[in-house]
């Protein structure tokens, strides 16, 4: 069974945890307590495969949720970075936290495929009041090779379980690709430990 660890980052309010609970749920639910982090596990399958998730909702406010992003990026498999679509400072929050997931998996995975990362632009039933235009927030996506999708966690299921189910299938080739790649360098090493034992021992034969 796989073990993916998905984690949602956001401003205050941009409203993670309508977007999570409504993709865990199915359900919209108006308010929701915002004083604790929250980890939340759910068992599913996709593709035929069995997978245990487990997903991060910080609290904004909280010294955790700070330390996620101030600390190498590690934790996590896989990101949804949630901006409110009537709200700028949200989306400037967004793309400040795609910064620093970019430079810390710079730093720490050197030469490793990106981590994969959804930017979640959320209350789109608010598009009256819309601060945020949508081409603006798909350039950023491309800037940072990342999926990009509208929701409104008010109104609908099926956009949300989509950008989910697209996030852990990239997470899980994601993850096949660093227990390859962990297997080919550990294999590269064997094969040069054999050559420097055997091969200096036939040369003095
Ligand atoms: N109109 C509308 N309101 C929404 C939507 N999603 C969330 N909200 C509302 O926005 C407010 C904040 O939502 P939360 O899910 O608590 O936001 P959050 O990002 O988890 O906030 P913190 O826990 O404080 O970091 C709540 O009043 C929600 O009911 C949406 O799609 N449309």
């Amino acid at each position: 069974m796989n073990d993916i660890k998905l984690a949602l980052l956001g401003s205050q309010g941009a409203g993670k945890s309508a977007v999570l609970v409504r993709f865990l749920t199915r359900r919209f639910i108006g308010e929701y307590a915002s004083n604790a982090n929250s980890l939340y596990h759910k068992r599913l399958s996709i593709d035929g495969r069995q997978l245990n998730l487990e997903v991060f909702d910080p609290c904004s406010q909280s010294s955790e949720a700070r330390c996620i992003l101030e600390e190498p990026v590690d934790w996590a498999d896989g990101f949804v970075v949630v901006y409110n679509i009537s709200d700028r400072t949200s989306f400037i929050n967004a793309k400040n936290i795609l910064l620093q997931i970019r430079e810390s998996r710079t730093e720490n995975c050197k030469g490793e495929m990106d981590i994969p990362i959804c930017l979640v632009g959320n209350k789109q039933d608010l598009c009256h009041a819309r601060q945020v235009r949508e081409d603006e927030a798909r350039c950023l996506a491309q800037e940072n090779r990342c999926h990009f999708q509208e929701v409104s966690a008010a109104e609908s299921y099926q956009d949300i379980s989509g950008l989910f189910t697209q996030l852990i299938r990239q997470v899980m080739e994601h993850l096949k690709y660093r227990a390859d790649r962990r297997r080919y360098s550990g294999s590269k090493s064997m094969a040069k430990l054999i050559n420097n034992v055997f091969g200096k021992r036939r040369k003095s034969v």
